[in-house]
């Protein structure tokens, strides 16, 4: 999803539109509140947690085609994907629950570091050269427990906001 779009406000809403059976409510919680976090300590942007009607960032997970024109693919392959900022469907991220998302584990897709790469696309950003970054489109396990975002994307998230 290209393009060069960025938020005009710096309070932005999200809301969980639903769960994975993969781990517990709170642990989805934590991760998704943890994975804004990263962006929110670089930025002047502040993410507010509303439980109902329609966020600027709707998190969802789903299978297959969930009818936005972008199907999931079953185990492996596409892990979720993001929309950049723009009216409507802008901002949403949605998790393929084809897969198995872990919490703060090295093994299987940490829920954490997939949600803090889509949020990147959230806010604007498109992928990185850099293999270190997390906006890297390839999965790469950290320890989400000492994760600090890495300087290409804080270089890219400031030259945004
Ligand atoms: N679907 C993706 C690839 S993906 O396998 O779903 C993916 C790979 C890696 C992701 O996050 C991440 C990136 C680097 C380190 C750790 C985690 C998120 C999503 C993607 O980058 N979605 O944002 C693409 F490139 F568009 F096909
Ligand atoms: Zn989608
Ligand atoms: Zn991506």
């Amino acid at each position: 999803f290209q393009g060069d779009y960025k938020w005009k406000k710096h309070d932005l809403t999200y809301r969980i539109e639903n769960y994975t059976p993969d781990m517990s409510v709170a642990e989805v919680d934590d991760s998704i509140k943890r994975a804004l976090q990263l962006w929110a300590d670089v930025t002047p942007l502040r993410f507010t947690r509303i439980y109902s009607g329609t966020a600027d960032i709707m998190i969802s997970f789903s299978v297959g085609d969930h009818r936005d024109g972008y199907p999931f693919d079953g185990p492996n392959g596409f892990l979720a994907h993001a929309f950049p900022p723009f009216e409507g469907l802008g901002g949403d991220a949605h998790f393929d629950d084809d897969e198995t998302f872990f919490y703060r584990s090295p093994q299987g897709y940490n829920l954490f570091l997939v949600a803090a790469h889509e949020f990147g696309h959230s806010l604007g950003l498109e992928h990185s050269q850099d293999p270190g970054a997390l906006m890297y489109p390839t999965y790469v396990y950290r320890n989400s427990d000492t994760f600090v975002l890495p300087k290409d994307d804080v270089d890219g998230i400031q030259s945004l906001y």
